[in-house]
């Protein structure tokens, strides 16, 4: 399978927080990234999938079928245990079609406070929780598609922590490492992160 065009991943994403990973954990491998912002005109991609892993495909075929060169894409959202799994893959738009990263975050915490009213606790830990990722990258040469999923393990806490990072990071503390994922640098997320993990078993099938 052609891996990428020259030294350029093309990303299916709008998301800067994404591609300001992407971009970091490539370059050791001489490798640039270009998003959706580098290409006006690509067609909307309708996530309407069930699962990451199908809207991650959706956005990889629509993105590389209208440049013509392979493309990667990222699905990926939070699933909180008490929630029932809840946003899912709703995160982006779990307090409505326009929701900031701040609104979805007010929303969680308020859709868990509600839950722990009544209870005999007030303990900042408020749920076990997953952030999930899952890669796509298609080529539309051959109709060839490399998958690839990570998890990391965490808990959403009341107190909010850290600046860096994007979505719902400051939410998100991992016991590991006594931190809210926006409390982590960029190389310490990507080493432990559901995106990290994602790509490094992406890279292990294309160097087989
Ligand atoms: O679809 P693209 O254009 O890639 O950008 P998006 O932000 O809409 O991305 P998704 O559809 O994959 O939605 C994922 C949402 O899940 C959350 N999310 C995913 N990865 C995250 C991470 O590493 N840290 C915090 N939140 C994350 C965040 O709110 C994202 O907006
Ligand atoms: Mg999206």
């Amino acid at each position: 399978m052609k891996k990428v065009s020259g030294n350029t991943v093309i990303v299916a994403t709008r998301n800067k927080g994404k591609v300001l990973e992407f971009t970091h954990a490539l370059a050791p491998y001489g490798l640039e990234v270009r998003s959706m912002y580098d290409y006006p005109d690509l067609p909307e991609v309708v996530e309407d999938g069930t699962t990451f892993a199908e809207n991650a495909f959706k956005k990889a075929k629509t993105v590389a079928d209208a440049l013509g060169v392979p493309v990667l894409a990222d699905d990926s959202g939070l699933c909180v245990d008490r929630l029932d799994g809840a946003p899912g893959v709703y995160s982006a738009r779990y307090a409505g079609e326009q929701a900031t990263d701040a609104d979805n975050n007010a929303k969680l915490l308020d859709a868990l406070e509600q839950l722990q009213l009544g209870e005999d606790t007030e303990q900042p830990l408020l749920s076990t929780a997953r952030f999930v990722c899952s890669l796509v990258l298609y080529d539309p040469a051959t109709g060839e598609k490399l998958t690839a999923e990570g998890t990391v393990e965490g808990w959403i806490t009341s107190e909010p922590s850290g600046n860096k990072g994007f979505g719902y990071d400051p939410l998100f503390y991992v016991p590991s490492e006594n931190k809210t994922m926006a409390d982590l640098t960029i190389e310490q997320k990507q080493s432990i992160s559901h995106r990290g993990a994602a790509l490094r078993s992406l890279v292990a099938q294309l160097e087989q």
